[in-house]
């Protein structure tokens, strides 16, 4: 028998980009809809590097939250420090005692607003690495080399030997997130490492292959970083995803650009998913027959991992069409969804 409803308890998106001022109130109630709580991404234009940039933005997001009529219990914005070669163990004691959530690596130069990233993470970060062992701080990975030699499609599978793994061998008891994992490498590294790793997996690499980059065309809004991989790396992220292992949970990467920033000789990485966010998830596991694994991964794994509780309200998605929209308003441009005039099998049902 197919289920007609499905309800959840209420998911958390542990992997999200919000932006700031205008652009920002065009999302936040994409994603306040649907999740409870977000991870929020710091590479904001300057980065957000210290606890009182971080607190500051906090403040803004719940401004923001507050002028398009969002309830402040309704929706917890988690935040998250951009580590870079100067980032201090006083600083990472800071952090934690402020309550943010995690410290995020990108390798300088990985991804969008990524310059002022890491040069030499055990080089330069030792001291605040040790202390987010010692605290208990995550360290969430944009899991990529920079190196030009290597190809952009092995460059997740490059990191693993040449950053995760050492990193691994010098701080043991570290918490590590290796955000948006595209590959079967990625995978299979999550799945077997001793200590405590997981994986965030994003709705466009259970759902989609390369080969969405070019049907037709080359087309801009299926482009981000990590890049959609082959379709073997598709079938090994959505195994994991359904697999039931806890080290697997929601993070849907959702990253904003304005359209004609997208559509571009230089269009920028990042797709726009948080409109739809549970409706692709829900039709990625559905379609894998494994709705049943849904709650886990969206839900229970992420707290879990986080040491945070798990949420009490609950969400309801309905077994109907739901075609995404063209376009959604962004300020003064728009933005256009993932999958942008597709239909999904499922949407989420309206709070009541
Ligand atoms: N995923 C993306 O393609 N882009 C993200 C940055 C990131 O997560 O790497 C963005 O901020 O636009
Ligand atoms: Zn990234
Ligand atoms: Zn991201």
């Amino acid at each position: 028998m197919t289920s007609t409803s499905l309800t959840l308890t209420r998911p958390d998106d542990w992997h999200l980009h919000l932006r700031d001022g205008a652009a920002l109130d065009a999302v936040i109630g994409d994603t306040a809809r649907q999740f409870a709580r977000a991870i929020v991404m710091p590479n904001l234009r300057p980065p957000v590097t210290t606890t009182a940039q971080a607190l500051a933005y906090r403040e803004r997001i719940e401004a923001s939250m507050a002028r398009v009529g969002i309830d402040a219990q309704a929706f917890t914005p988690l935040m998250t420090l951009y580590l870079t070669d100067n980032t201090s163990a006083e600083e990472i004691t800071r952090a934690r005692e402020a309550g943010i959530a995690g410290v995020k690596l990108y390798p300088a130069g990985a991804t969008t607003n990524s310059d002022a990233g890491v040069t030499d993470l055990l080089g330069r970060c030792a001291g605040a690495l040790a202390e987010m062992e010692r605290v208990g701080m995550p360290l969430l990975t944009h899991g990529e080399v920079t190196d030009s030699a290597i190809d952009v499609f092995d460059r997740e599978a490059v990191f693993i030997d040449r950053v995760m793994r050492p990193l691994r061998r010098a701080f043991p008891a570290l918490k590590v997130v290796f955000e948006h994992i595209t590959t079967r490498e990625g995978a299979q590294y999550v799945r077997d490492a001793e200590g405590p790793v997981a994986a965030t997996i994003t709705p466009q690499h259970l759902l989609y292959n390369r080969g969405a980059l070019f049907t037709g065309g080359m087309r801009p809004h299926w482009y981000c970083l990590p890049v959609l991989k082959r379709e073997t790396h598709r079938v090994a992220l959505l195994e994991a995803a359904t697999s039931g292992s806890p080290r697997f949970f929601l993070g849907t990467d959702s990253a904003p650009h304005a359209r004609h920033l997208k559509e571009h000789a230089c269009g920028c990485a990042g797709c726009y998913t948080a409109l739809h966010a549970m409706e692709l998830y829900a039709t990625a596991f559905d379609k894998a027959g494994k709705l049943d694994k849904l709650e886990g991964f969206a839900s229970h794994h992420g707290p879990d991992f986080y040491g945070l509780p798990r949420n009490t309200a609950t969400l309801t998605l309905l077994r109907e069409p739901f075609q995404i929209p063209e376009t959604v308003p962004y300020g003064d441009s728009e933005l256009v969804p993932l999958a942008a005039g597709e239909t999904l099998d499922w949407r989420v049902k309206a709070d009541a």
